[in-house]
């Protein structure tokens, strides 16, 4: 239970709602336990008019005040088990709905690093089907154990004040069902789980197969695909089989035990009215409905232990994540005006998973309204130097600046806020490119959309699909090529016209002739910001006021295109490769 202490707070914060919720569900059984006690009376009834101990109208009068008793109880009783679950169960509606939103802000906060630790599927289960395991026990489980409770307690102090010996008779087979029921639930627990894995593998199958759909066609391996997902379909259908026959024996154990204390009620109950013990058989029919009351609830405690073991499994998983330190953490509250100089003196970093010293005592500046291009082999370390000044990394050695203060005393929000980035894979949600780009500044008019398209030159190409700017991309929606979808990258940076601009490689898959359309435009967005371009192309670079080329994580070159063009080394001799294909074409 140690785990689940972390939703004490949300007990607390929810504590009128459960009060409220725990006070109808004692009501609730105090209402449910006048059914066995009105039965009773109705036996006693008919027994003494059966000993013409009572006129006919008293008899008629009693029966009907039973019957009254019976329905009127049944129907408080029904309304508020109606308000029992709409206050508890909803409250584990508003624990699981506060839960996913802190699992999702802290992995929100979490670093890169965590992202690359941890699997995708591994995160998605955490906040889905972790917090449902435990919404049972902030539901369910609470509901059952007060009802239980509730229940044992009244209806023992009505058996006890009837008839203290059959009650303990009666009784005597529940705790045996408890534990049978126990390991059945643990049984289908295990069971299921496997089940569970099995299914999640035959989603990722499918989806992969659909998302690959392209290649599998185009390679002819449909029948092969077929048989993979058949075999995965049968293992599945076993598995669900298997869970089907633990299943199966719930009800079974439940009718049989039930039996076995309506038995012993009806035996004992027997003997005790023939020995002169009990004095009505009324006793007896009001113990073999306790015995049907009491039951469920009992075999409930089984089922709700299990729910709160599996519960506390999962939420430990979900601490594990909630413990998580972000790694970059943001010191300073207030912002500062960025003016876009960059300088970065002896950095050096190493990624902490792969152990890869990605960039090694790199120095350079860039002043507020410059543009540098980064060049280098792949591998180099240029992309690293642009996450760097995102600070989505921090480095192990040096200083990165930006205003000449360290970017870890500037405010992480409104440093990150200075920034447009285009990282080397476009992202593009599935939403309207009008979307997709106003992504970089949510408050854009429909102008400025146009307008940063036009800049980033597909405007061309989005104004001839039927639905223009409101075509919807991904899954559901129309392709974009890899250019057009750099180009509405560039887009959503330029928009939200911010201080610094990153492109990283982000002109790959265009063309020259537009790439120098783009770059002009660039050049005329970006006056007043400072800009740095990686790039495997020299004629993305040429204009920059400086240029630096990078191998296996250091400066091996710095000047302007003027100047690297005469001297030997990487960039001349990418200029003469660039050019000569150029003019062979
Ligand atoms: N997220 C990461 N985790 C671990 N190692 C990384 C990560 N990103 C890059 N590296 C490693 O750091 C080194 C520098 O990578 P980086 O992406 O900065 O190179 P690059 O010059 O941008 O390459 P490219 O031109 O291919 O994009 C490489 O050896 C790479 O394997």
């Amino acid at each position: 239970m140690k785990e689940l202490q972390h939703l004490n707070k949300y007990f607390l914060k929810y504590k009128t709602h459960l009060l409220l919720g725990s006070i109808i569900t004692v009501a609730a059984r105090i209402f449910l336990l006048y059914t066995p006690r009105y039965v009773k009376k109705i036996f006693v009834a008919i027994e003494r008019f059966n000993d013409k101990t009572i006129t006919n109208d008293v008899f008629k009068s009693e029966l009907a005040e039973a019957i009254l008793w019976i329905i009127g109880a049944a129907l408080i009783a029904a309304i508020l088990t109606f308000f029992m679950r709409q206050t508890i169960i909803n409250v584990s509606r508003y624990i699981e709905f506060d839960l996913k939103n802190e699992i999702y802000e802290q992995y929100q906060k979490l670093s890169l690093n965590f992202y690359k630790k941890n699997r995708t599927g591994d995160l998605m289960n955490r906040i889905t089907e972790d917090v449902g395991r435990v919404r049972m026990y902030a539901g369910p489980a609470i509901m059952y154990s007060i009802n239980t409770i509730a229940l044992f307690v009244v209806a023992l102090i009505y058996m006890f004040k009837a008839a203290p010996t059959l009650t303990l008779y009666t009784i005597l087979p529940l705790p045996i069902l408890s534990v049978i029921i126990y390991k059945l639930s643990r049984e289908i627990h295990k069971r299921s789980t496997i089940v569970q894995e099995y299914l999640s593998k035959l989603s990722t199958y499918t989806q992969e197969s659909f998302s690959g759909i392209s290649v599998i066609k185009a390679y002819g391996i449909e029948p092969q695909t077929a048989s993979n997902f058949k075999s995965l379909a049968i293992e599945s259908k076993e598995k669900q089989v298997n869970l089907t026959k633990v299943q199966a024996w719930f009800f079974p154990m439940m009718i049989l035990l039930i039996g076995t204390s309506n038995l012993l009620v009806i035996y004992f109950g027997g003997m005790q009215y023939i020995n002169g013990e009990i004095e009505s058989l009324g006793t007896i029919a009001e113990f073999i409905i306790y015995v049907n009351m009491l039951t469920w609830p009992v075999a409930t405690v089984g089922w709700v232990t299990s729910i709160v073991q599996q519960a506390e499994a999962s939420q430990k998983r979900i601490n594990e994540f909630l413990k998580i330190e972000p790694e970059i953490k943001n010191t300073v509250e207030t912002s500062t005006e960025i003016t876009g100089d960059i300088d970065f003196k002896n950095v050096s970093f190493t990624y902490d998973d792969t152990n890869i010293q990605a960039l090694k005592g790199i120095s350079f500046s860039v002043k507020e309204g410059e543009t540098l291009a980064i060049l280098g082999k792949t591998g180099s370390g240029k992309s690293t130097i642009l996450d760097l000044i995102g600070r989505l990394y921090d480095i192990d050695r040096g200083n990165i600046s930006v205003n000449n203060t360290n970017i870890q005393n500037h405010n992480l929000y409104n440093l990150r806020d200075s920034i447009g980035y285009v990282p080397q894979d476009a992202f593009l949600f599935s939403d309207s490119i009008k979307n997709n780009i106003k992504f970089g500044k949510e408050e854009a008019t429909d102008e400025e959309v146009i307008q940063a398209a036009k800049n980033a030159q597909v405007h061309k190409n989005i104004v001839k699909f039927n639905n223009g700017y409101d075509t919807v991309l991904g899954e559901r929606g129309i392709t974009l090529s890899g250019g057009q979808k750099q180009r509405v990258s560039i887009a959503r940076a330029i928009i939200k016209s911010p201080k610094i601009l990153l492109f990283d490689d982000c002109l790959s898959a265009v063309d020259t002739e537009t790439e120098e359309k783009i770059l002009k435009n660039l050049n005329k967005v970006s006056k007043d910001k400072t800009s740095i371009i990686v790039s495997h192309r020299v004629s993305s670079a040429k204009n920059a006021d400086k240029i630096i080329v990078l191998e296996d994580g250091k400066i091996v070159q710095e000047g302007t295109h003027d100047t690297l063009i005469n001297v030997e080394g990487y960039y001349k001799h990418l200029y003469l490769k660039q050019i000569s294909e150029t003019s062979s074409k």
